[in-house]
């Protein structure tokens, strides 16, 4: 039985006050939530302070990040190293964002580079693959994912998808408010997990799939309800407190 992961990545939204008011709003609204994992992934200058805070409260929130470089140190102006992401106790990092493969050139190569230096360094690659609407309407969406998975399998192997999170977001759901229909994003879900399955059963059965794209507290049990969506990468709602829980929530409830 896979154990949902609900992850909120905050994007370029945040402040001091916004930090401290939503982790401690957070912390509140989980009090009694049980079996579904949380994490959240603030902008990294305020990495420190969501570590401090999230060591203060009452319930387990797993720190994340929304980006990694690919090299440990040096000259590379403006990068983050996985090493420092562990020293402010970063585990779940963000990668292959869509946002990132558009307005920073992003390859496949690239991103499963992150991944597997993620992988050395311990700490859980959140790969996100996902098709435009034009991949879409050309029917190319499975192709298109499979091809963005292969970068790490063929270069990595398959067992390096163990113990990562592979979060499926359809380009134009994301921001949006046009979400994919929970049927729609189960029969890619599956189709997914079908890909990664011709490598290895073992780890298809294991891999956590979440989805992510216009994810709200409406919508969230329908995701949640099918098979293979494990969980969710929620933006927009993840920066208030009451909508991001009741989504953790909904995925506590549906995966009892
Ligand atoms: O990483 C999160 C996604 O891009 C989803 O964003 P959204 O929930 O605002 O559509």
């Amino acid at each position: 039985m896979r154990h949902p992961v609900v992850m909120g990545n905050w994007k370029l939204n945040g402040s001091k006050e916004m930090v401290s008011d939503l982790l401690k709003g957070l912390d509140a609204e989980l009090n009694g939530v049980e079996g579904v994992d949380v994490a959240v992934a603030p902008p990294a200058m305020y990495l420190d302070l969501a570590e401090q805070l999230i060591s203060k409260a009452s319930n387990k929130i797993i720190l994340g990040a929304q980006n990694v470089d690919v090299n440990a140190s040096g000259a590379f102006t403006g990068d983050i190293s996985p090493e420092m992401l562990k020293d402010f106790g970063a585990s779940h990092i963000i990668i292959g964002h869509s946002e990132r493969r558009e307005y920073h050139n992003e390859s496949d190569e690239f991103v499963a580079k992150k991944f597997a230096f993620l992988k050395e360094h311990g700490l859980t690659p959140v790969l996100c693959i996902g098709e435009s609407e034009a991949q879409n309407e050309a029917g190319e969406t499975v192709a298109v994912c499979a091809r963005q998975i292969d970068a790490v399998i063929n270069t990595q192997g398959v067992e390096a998808l163990n113990g990562a999170i592979i979060a499926y977001e359809p380009i134009w759901a994301i921001g949006t408010g046009k979400a994919a229909t929970a049927d729609d994003a189960q029969r890619i879900h599956a189709a997914i997990r079908a890909h990664i399955a011709e490598k290895s059963e073992d780890v298809a059965k294991q891999v956590i799939i979440q989805y992510g794209g216009s994810v709200k507290p409406e919508n969230a049990a329908a995701y949640f309800a099918q098979p293979d969506i494990d969980g969710a990468l929620v933006g927009g709602a993840a920066l208030n407190a009451e909508s991001f829980a009741a989504i953790a929530k909904a995925a506590a409830e549906a995966k009892k």
